[in-house]
């Protein structure tokens, strides 16, 4: 993988993961063999240990579910091992995700792999916006700075307006985020990002992009 030549740093890319059969393929599966939510805007299916939108971490209380066939030719080898937690999203046009900071004190690596249309992810940090087009078959992996130091999101919105002025309709895309539990704890100190820095700090903090993740989940 290449790390891209932007702020934020760490944000490293790998173009064609699947090749556009194997796509069609996926999607073929996505739309006709497995079960989603039935409910309108973003839905998720999870895989290995459960990821819990209230604590950002694994939720203890639901069994390992083992990776489906599919899946398995997706899963990173980069890492030492398979992610512990496997999830794979459906944004319907018109849906997004909130700005947010993977959990730091649950998760370390975090990559994510982009099926059926682009759309662009707003990376932020301060009055810093930083956009980077998530194109179909491409997987990303977020490490350092983007990962830790800049929130990410997706807009909720119909369009997206590329750099050189074109507008793209948004249209069906899926995502397969891939997380390894942290061995250890965070050190990296973000008092504004980082959970473990507010445990230790003692801050009770209301993270709005908990509570809409916690809404948009249930
Ligand atoms: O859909 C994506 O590409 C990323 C989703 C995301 O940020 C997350 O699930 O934490
Ligand atoms: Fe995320």
């Amino acid at each position: 993988m290449e790390e891209l030549p932007i702020e934020p740093k760490g944000i490293f890319w790998q173009d064609d993961f699947v090749n556009a059969e194997h796509e069609q393929r996926l999607i073929e599966i996505f739309r006709t063999e497995l079960k989603w939510p039935d409910r309108p805007g973003r839905i998720s299916l999870h895989y290995g240990y459960t990821f819990d939108y209230k604590t950002f971490g694994i939720d203890p209380d639901i069994p390992y579910k083992e990776f489906p066939e599919w899946l398995q030719p997706l899963i990173p080898t980069t890492e030492s091992r398979p992610p512990e937690q496997v999830c794979l999203q459906y944004y319907p046009p018109g849906a997004g995700i909130p700005p947010h900071t993977d959990a730091h004190m649950a998760y370390d690596q975090l990559y994510a792999l982009s099926l059926g249309a682009p759309t662009i992810m707003q990376f932020r940090k301060g009055e810093n916006r930083v956009d980077v087009d998530l194109k179909p078959r491409s997987m990303m992996q977020m490490t350092g700075d983007s990962r830790l130091h800049w929130t990410h999101g997706i807009k909720k919105r119909k369009n997206d307006t590329l750099v050189d002025g074109t507008v793209r309709p948004r249209e069906d895309r899926w995502s397969i985020t891939y997380r390894w539990v942290r061995e250890g704890e965070c050190e990296c100190g973000n008092l504004d990002l980082c959970d473990v820095a507010q445990r230790r700090n003692g801050v009770e903090k209301e993270k709005r992009s908990v509570k809409e993740l916690a809404a948009k989940d249930s």
